[in-house]
């Protein structure tokens, strides 16, 4: 029985197949597959998606278990078991802009392509704000005046730097985590925790 896992494509890719390889998994399958998007090892059926699109694959079953970043966990809530957090992908979600105090005679704008993430932000800090809807380049809204601060992903803080912004406030820090389907864990159980298992292993060196 061959565990059906969906891997983020892009920024987590590399990392998760190095971890993988870590690990003594057979990944030059899935370093050689060029474009293809769904590669069959021995012991798994492999395909690469956009990181929401691998929780909602994994929400329906079409994947066993799926490899995310968990600012896509704290977004969407896809219903998944949320199984382990893996030691790569780590980022911190924040609250950044033009390091100047705030004057406002309107409401306090953010940009995001995290509007949960910052809405709970703002709500839980008792803050009313409007948010505006980015798909990307996020860190360009305080510098054009669409909005007057950003809620974002800092890795290494370079993009911030080179645009002359800082974190304000830091949100959560995070890293991929490794979900799972409610009802594959239980029908193909015993394929799937020693997986789940090995994976948790470099975690825990
Ligand atoms: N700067 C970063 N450094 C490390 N990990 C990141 C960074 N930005 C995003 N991530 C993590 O990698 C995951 C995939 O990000 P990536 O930028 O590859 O895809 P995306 O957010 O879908 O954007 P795109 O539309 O550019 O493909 C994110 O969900 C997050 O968990
Ligand atoms: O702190 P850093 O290491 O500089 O990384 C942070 C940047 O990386 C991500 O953007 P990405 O490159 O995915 O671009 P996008 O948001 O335009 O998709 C994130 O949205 C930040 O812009």
């Amino acid at each position: 029985m061959k565990i059906c896992l969906a891997l983020t494509k892009g920024r987590l890719e590399t990392q998760c197949l190095d971890y993988l390889k870590q690990l003594s998994f057979d990944v030059d399958p899935l370093i050689e597959k060029g474009r293809r998007l769904c590669v069959e090892t021995d012991q798994f059926k492999v395909f690469f998606a956009k990181g929401v699109d691998v929780a909602t694959y994994v929400e329906n079953g079409i994947a066993d278990l799926g490899i995310v970043g968990e600012d896509i966990l704290m977004e969407y809530q896809p219903d998944v078991y949320n199984l382990l957090p893996l030691p790569f992908g780590k980022c911190r979600m924040a609250l950044a802009g033009i390091p100047k105090e705030k004057e406002l005679n309107r409401k306090y704008r953010i940009a995001t392509k995290y509007p949960k993430i910052a809405r709970d932000f703002f709500q839980e800090k008792g803050e009313s704000v409007d948010l505006v809807k980015l798909e990307g380049s996020v860190e360009l809204a305080p510098l054009l005046g669409l909005a007057d601060d950003i809620v974002d992903i800092v890795e290494t803080g370079t993009t911030l730097k080179e645009n002359g912004l800082v974190v304000k406030e830091e949100i959560t820090t995070f890293t991929a985590r490794c979900i799972a389907n409610r009802s594959s864990l239980k029908v193909k159980r015993s394929v799937i925790m020693p997986f789940v298992e090995s994976l948790g292993k470099v975690a825990a060196l």
